[in-house]
């Protein structure tokens, strides 16, 4: 007898401007994955159809979701995938995009190693896993739990940060295809309360379009711009901290605000700790965030990079098309094409038979 149930995920933009590792945003795009367990099969069969289906590994011990999913499930006393799993993932998420595809395959390999498992695991405890992965809260804790989300890592005593600190390579370890079910050393187990996290109002009149260009650009290599600038020398000049910190103080206020207030708002997502970095790697990220303006564009409320881009989030109540295709304009210039969508706020993730 078959039993399935379906898995489903959303996309996320972080930051927000001032935001940087703090906020996040679920967007209505989603990862679903429908999940059969007896069709008989030794491995879990992996099909993907959907965006990055011609370059996701269908190896399960090689594909990220179900590393995350092994991994949940070796720290809870079990061995392997439970026998005659199928998964079919059908992904609306543009892989590194600037929203959230990777966070959305790490959540959606927790709830997998949480219902495979039947583990019953709290929301809390589920970003626990989720942080041991991916190490910055914003994208994983509003997949999971979704809305307009602020997160911080909590100061853990020093046992429990050298825990939360093991390097990645053994949290998702590179599982020998022949190696049956005998890996040798049981998984880093997370420590409790790594994350903690608190959900702002929503204006539901405010929509996320979001302009899309078409290339990649992985989250390493955008963060690895401000290792090299900022993260390794710690050389954030204190006016630029606290330029974004008085703009996030009242961004995760005005957003819930009705009306929304579009001067406020506006200058409320500027940011000054990321985005300068980063403009080097998307050409017309400058005259994106300068050249469009409430007054040039009524309907405008703010514009940002979304996550590490090199999508751009323009956060509007209307006259969508007309943004769109101005900032579609400024990197047709560069001689970059893009695409575009208006995406609703979204709820979290949610698992159903
Ligand atoms: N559904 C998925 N299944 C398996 N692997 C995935 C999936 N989605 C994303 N990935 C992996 O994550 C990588 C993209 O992650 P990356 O962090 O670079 O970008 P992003 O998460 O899309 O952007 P951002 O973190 O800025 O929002 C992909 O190249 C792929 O390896
Ligand atoms: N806060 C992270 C989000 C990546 O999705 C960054 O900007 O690098």
């Amino acid at each position: 007898m078959t039993s399935s149930f379906i898995i489903r995920v959303p996309a996320t933009s972080a930051n927000i401007g001032p935001g940087f590792d703090v906020v996040g945003l679920s967007l209505s795009l989603y990862l679903t994955l429908t999940v059969t367990i007896g069709e008989t099969s030794t491995l879990p069969v992996i099909t993907y159809s959907g965006e990055g289906a011609d370059e996701v590994p269908l190896d399960p011990y090689r594909n990220l979701m179900t590393r995350v999913a092994l991994y949940v499930l070796r720290c809870n006393g079990h061995r392997t995938f439970p026998p005659d799993l199928s998964i079919h993932c059908h992904n609306q998420i543009p892989f590194g995009r600037g929203l959230g595809s990777s966070g959305a395959a790490v959540i959606a390999g927790v709830l997998l190693g949480d219902s495979l498992g039947k583990l019953n695991l709290s929301r809390e405890r589920m970003l626990d896993y989720a942080l041991m992965v991916e190490r910055h809260p914003d994208n994983v804790t509003a997949a999971l739990v979704g809305g307009f989300v602020g997160s911080y890592l909590r100061e853990l005593d020093p046992q429990a940060t050298e825990a939360a600190q093991v390097p990645l390579s053994e949290v998702l370890p590179e599982y020998p295809s022949d190696a049956g079910e005998d890996w040798g050393l049981s998984p880093p187990v997370p420590p409790l309360g790594i994350g903690h996290y608190v959900r702002f109002k929503w204006n539901s009149s405010i929509k996320a379009v979001a302009i899309i260009p078409r290339f990649e650009l992985s989250t390493a290599k955008a963060r690895a711009v401000l290792a090299r600038e900022l993260l390794e020398e710690r050389s954030v000049p204190l006016p630029s901290q606290v330029f974004n910190m008085q703009r996030l103080a009242v961004l995760t206020t005005a957003l819930g605000q009705t009306p929304p207030d579009p001067e406020l708002i506006f200058e409320a997502m500027k940011d000054r700790v990321h985005q300068p970095y980063r403009k080097t790697l998307i050409p017309g990220l400058p005259a994106v965030t300068s050249l469009i303006t409430p007054a040039s564009h009524p309907g405008l409320l703010g514009i940002c990079l979304s996550g590490a881009g090199p999508t751009i989030l323009a956060l509007a109540t209307h006259n969508f098309d007309s943004i769109a295709g101005k900032i579609q304009e400024i990197f047709q210039q560069e001689q970059i094409t893009v695409d575009w969508k208006i995406l609703e706020v979204a709820g979290g993730s949610t698992v159903d038979s």
